[in-house]
C-alpha cells in the first residue's frame, strides 16, 4: 500500500470512467473500463501540506442518478446512488482531501422545500464550525441548485469554502459529468483560494459564484453559467481564479442560518401577454407575504394588471420586479413608478433566486426601503 500521497492518482477522465465503471457494475450494465495513471498533482495545489478536510453533504440529483442503460442521457432516475458509492467511485479525491460522506437526504432538487433547505444550512454552519472541517461540498440535483447556493451563500456564517455541485447526465450515463464535477468540487473546497469566496458551484471544469450562477439549458454538461461570468476553473486538480465576488455574503451577510427555522411564502408569477388577476390574488390568498413578478422585459406590468398589484401591495404583501429574461437587471422606476407604488426591484437576481432573497430578508424586515437596501447589497 502506497502513503497516500504516493499512491498513484487518476486523471479526471479516468474518474468520470470509474464512475460510470462501478454504477453501471451496480445496475448490472457495462464492464468497467481501464484507468489511467496520472502524476502528482503540481507544487501549489491543495494537496502539498497537510490535506483538508472535506465534508460531502449528499442530497440527491442526477448526480446520484442512475439509469437502466449507458445510452440513458436524459431518461433515468435521480437521487439513488448512496453517498459512500459516489465517494468510492472518484477515488482520485484522496489526492486532495480527506474526504467523508453524509447522506442528507436522497431527493430530486425539484422536491426540495424550505425544509429542507433550512436542514442543509444548519448542518453546513454546524460542520463548518468545528476545527476538524476545512470545507463543505454539497452534491445536490441541479435543478434547484442555484436556489440553495444562492441560500447558503446569503445565510452561513463561515469564510471556509462551500461548494454546490451536481451533474446534467446520470452516473451511469456515457460521458457522465458528475465525477469530474465532484472531483473538482472537492478540489475547490480544498482551496486556500477559495476561502472567503462566498459558495461556489463548480460544473464542467468552471468555477461559478453560487450567488450568479443559474441552469440555462436543461440537457447538455454546460448547464449552468452567470451573466457576470464564472470565477475561474479547476484544471487538473488545481484551481485557476480570475475573479472574486463583490457582493455580501456569508460572514459579511446580516443573515445567520443558526437563528432562522422557517422561511415565509414567497410566491412567483410569470409574465406573458394575456395575463389575469387572480395568478397575483391566488399567491395572496395562499399567504404570500411577497409576490415575485417575473415580468416581460423590465419588469413590466401589464397595465390592465397595475391596479390588482397596487391593491396586492396595499394589503400588506411585498410586489417584487424581476424579469423573465433572465440577463440584464430591472431598475427602480424604470416602466414602472416603484417609489409611489412602494414596489421593490429585484437588481440582477432572476425570478427564483429573488424568491429565496424576500424569503430570506423577510425573516427581518418587510420595511420595503430596507429590502430594497437588501436587493442592491447581496
Ligand atoms: N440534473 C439534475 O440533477 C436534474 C434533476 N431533476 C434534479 O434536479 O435533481
Amino acid at each position: 500500500m502506497y502513503p497516500a500521497q504516493l499512491r498513484p492518482a487518476r486523471s479526471p477522465r479516468a474518474a468520470r470512467f470509474a464512475l460510470a465503471a462501478l454504477l453501471l457494475g451496480a445496475v448490472g450494465a457495462l464492464p468497467g473500463a481501464p484507468l489511467q495513471a496520472r502524476e502528482m498533482p503540481e507544487a501549489g495545489s491543495a494537496t502539498e501540506a497537510r490535506k483538508p478536510n472535506v465534508v460531502i453533504l449528499a442530497t440527491g440529483g442526477t448526480i446520484a442518478g442512475a439509469g437502466a442503460d449507458a445510452s440513458n442521457s436524459a431518461t433515468y432516475q435521480a437521487a439513488k446512488v448512496p453517498v459512500d458509492k459516489l465517494i468510492a467511485a472518484v477515488p482520485a479525491m484522496a489526492n486532495v482531501a480527506n474526504v467523508r460522506g453524509e447522506q442528507v437526504f436522497q431527493i430530486a432538487s425539484e422536491s426540495f422545500t424550505d425544509a429542507q433547505l433550512i436542514q442543509l444550512g444548519k448542518r453546513v454552519s454546524q460542520l463548518l464550525k468545528q476545527d476538524d472541517v476545512d470545507g463543505v461540498v454539497i452534491t445536490h440535483g441541479t435543478d434547484t441548485l442555484e436556489e440553495t447556493a444562492l441560500f447558503l451563500n446569503l445565510v452561513v456564517r463561515s469564510d471556509k469554502p462551500i461548494v454546490v455541485v451536481g451533474s446534467m447526465r446520470p452516473s451511469t450515463a456515457i460521458s457522465a459529468d458528475g465525477a469530474l464535477n465532484l472531483l473538482d468540487a472537492v478540489t475547490a473546497a480544498s482551496s486556500k483560494e477559495a476561502v472567503g469566496k462566498g459558495v461556489l458551484v463548480t460544473m464542467n471544469d468552471y468555477i461559478q459564484a453560487g450567488r450568479d450562477v443559474t441552469k440555462r439549458t436543461n440537457i447538455v454538461p454546460s448547464a449552468f453559467s452567470s451573466q457576470w461570468g464564472p470565477l475561474g476553473m479547476v484544471v487538473e486538480g488545481k484551481t485557476y481564479f480570475f475573479r472574486a465576488p463583490y457582493k455580501r455574503h456569508n460572514t459579511s451577510s446580516e443573515f445567520d442560518i443558526d437563528t432562522i427555522d422557517s422561511l415565509p411564502l414567497v410566491a412567483i408569477v410569470y409574465g406573458s401577454g394575456n395575463m389575469f388577476p387572480g395568478a397575483y390574488t391566488a399567491a395572496v390568498d395562499a399567504g404570500a407575504k411577497a409576490i415575485v413578478n417575473a415580468g416581460t422585459g423590465n419588469g413590466s406590468v401589464p397595465g390592465y394588471l397595475v391596479d390588482t398589484l397596487k391593491d396586492v401591495r396595499q394589503k400588506g404583501t411585498l410586489v417584487i420586479r424581476s424579469s423573465r429574461v433572465g440577463d440584464g437587471f430591472v431598475l427602480r422606476n424604470a416602466e414602472q413608478p416603484d417609489d409611489k407604488y412602494d414596489w421593490v426591484v429585484a437588481h440582477d437576481f432572476n425570478p427564483q433566486k429573488a424568491k429565496i432573497l424576500a424569503a430570506v430578508a423577510l425573516t427581518k424586515t418587510s420595511d420595503t426601503k430596507e429590502l430594497q437596501r437588501i436587493f442592491w447589497e447581496y
